[in-house]
C-alpha cells in the first residue's frame, strides 16, 4: 500500500474551488489547482467543484480540457463532482443546453435544476445507502444543496450511496458511485464536515496502490 500523500486537483474553472482544496487537506490529501491539461497529467484524482455545467462545459472545451478529461476518466483517475461536477460525470444529463457536454464515465441520467425554482437552495438530510451506510461513520449527512441536480435513474454498474431523507422530493438518489467516479448532488465542501472528502481521497488511496 501507498503511504505517500496522495495529490488531488480541483478544476478550478469556476466553482467552489478554495473550499473543496480545504476539506482536501483536512482528509489528508495535497490539493491543486487545475487548469491545464499538464496540470491534469500530474494529480492521483480530481475534485470538479460546483458552478454552472454549461460553462463548465465550455470553459473546458476552450481550455483544452475535454477531451485529456475523458481520457484520465477512461484509465481509471478517481474523480469526484460535486452538483456541477456530478453532471460533468454522467453520461445522459436532462435539461441541460443543447450545447453542453460532459465529461460522462457514470452511467446514469441527472436533471439539471431537478428541485424546481421554490427549491432553488435548500439544506435537507441525507440518508445513507450502500457502501456509505457503514464506511461513513457518523450517521446521515447534512446536505447543502444549490441549483441541485438529482439523478433521475442509474445503470446495473452504478451504486446508490444516498438519497433524500425527506420533504417533497424524498427518496430521490443524491449520491453515487460506479468504480472510481463519486458524484453528490450536494455540496459538503460548504458544511465542515470532510467525510465526503475523506471517502474520496479513500477511493485515491486504493487506486494507486
Ligand atoms: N451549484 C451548482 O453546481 C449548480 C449546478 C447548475 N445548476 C448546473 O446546471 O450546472
Amino acid at each position: 500500500m501507498s503511504t505517500s500523500t496522495p495529490v488531488i486537483g480541483v478544476l478550478a474553472l469556476q466553482g467552489d474551488v478554495r473550499e473543496h482544496a480545504v476539506a482536501l487537506a483536512e482528509a489528508d490529501a495535497l490539493a491543486r489547482p487545475v487548469r491545464r491539461p499538464e496540470e491534469l497529467a500530474e494529480v492521483d484524482g480530481l475534485v470538479i467543484p460546483g458552478g454552472e455545467s454549461t460553462t463548465m462545459s465550455n470553459l473546458a472545451l476552450a481550455f483544452g480540457l475535454m477531451e485529456p478529461l475523458r481520457a484520465r476518466v477512461a484509465e481509471g483517475m478517481p474523480v469526484y463532482g460535486s452538483c456541477a461536477g456530478m453532471i460533468m460525470l454522467a453520461d445522459k444529463v436532462l435539461d441541460g443546453r443543447d450545447d453542453q457536454q460532459s465529461v460522462g464515465g457514470i452511467d446514469m441520467t441527472v436533471r439539471r435544476n431537478a428541485f424546481g425554482r421554490q427549491n432553488e437552495s435548500f439544506e435537507s438530510t441525507v440518508a445513507l445507502h450502500g457502501g456509505w451506510a457503514t464506511g461513513l461513520e457518523g450517521g446521515p449527512l447534512h446536505g447543502v444543496f444549490i441549483r441541485a441536480p438529482w439523478v433521475e435513474s442509474v445503470g446495473a454498474g452504478v451504486e446508490v450511496l444516498a438519497e433524500l431523507a425527506s420533504g417533497p422530493a424524498a427518496g430521490r438518489i443524491v449520491a453515487v458511485r460506479q468504480g472510481n467516479l463519486l458524484a453528490t448532488s450536494f455540496h459538503p465542501e460548504l458544511t465542515g464536515d470532510h467525510r465526503v472528502h475523506a471517502s474520496f481521497v479513500d477511493l485515491v488511496r486504493a487506486a494507486a496502490r
